[in-house]
């Protein structure tokens, strides 16, 4: 949660959004506790070479998410030397279809991850990479400037133009809940206050 997606989660945002916007279940926090709220840069490489990574660092702006395809390669791409760079330049967190390492050094300096894999294997660096056009991460289509929002339970992506509209239709919703769990608490059921069957044999 951050102030870039009005506070909201992920799973708010994703019921908000009316749209397939989340990343498959693959994808997700490479240390417990991640969280990032961002407009995404975009970057593809090749799975098993990490250069468009080192490149990344350099291109995308301050206040950016980078969201990289690797084509979910199970490679170490990214770990500490990489997130001190970025955070350095004050890029906020890293998506990628692809794995990580160094979990644990990137949970201690904050720096918000999230993969398809940790793994400690290696990678070479050729491909310089390609910035800035759309990618597939994690099967949705990203654009540069579309918000990101990664938390425990994984990461969706709003389209930029609607964006603003998704947040304030999740502002209704966690209202709405916030209603709901108050008559919870009061003794009501969530069978009616959803207006939902109550037959049934059980
Ligand atoms: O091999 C690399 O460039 C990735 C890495 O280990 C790091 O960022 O610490
Ligand atoms: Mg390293």
């Amino acid at each position: 949660m951050s102030a870039a997606a009005g506070g909201h989660s992920a799973a708010t945002l994703y019921e908000a959004a009316k749209l397939p916007c989340a990343c498959d279940p693959g994808l997700r926090a490479a240390w417990a506790g991640a969280k990032v709220a961002g407009p995404a840069f975009t970057v593809r490489g090749i799975g098993g070479d990490n250069l468009a990574l080192h490149n990344a660092v350099l291109a995308a702006p301050a206040g950016s998410v980078l969201v990289v395809d690797l084509q979910g390669a199970a490679y170490g791409h990214w770990g500490e030397v990489l997130a001190v760079a970025a955070q350095h330049r004050g890029i906020l967190g890293l998506v990628v279809d692809g794995g990580v390492r160094d979990s644990e050094e990137m949970a201690a300096m904050n720096f918000p991850v999230f993969s398809r894999h940790v793994t400690v294997v290696g990678t070479v660096k050729d491909y310089p990479g390609d910035m800035r056009s759309p990618v597939r991460v994690g099967g949705v289509v990203v654009h540069t400037g579309d918000l990101v929002v990664g938390d425990a339970d994984g990461v969706v992506v709003l389209p930029q133009d609607s964006a603003a509209a998704i947040i304030s239709r999740a502002d209704q919703r966690v209202a709405d809940e916030q209603r709901i769990i108050a008559d919870i608490r009061a003794g009501k059921t969530t069978l009616e206050l959803y207006g939902l069957k109550t037959e049934g044999s059980w």
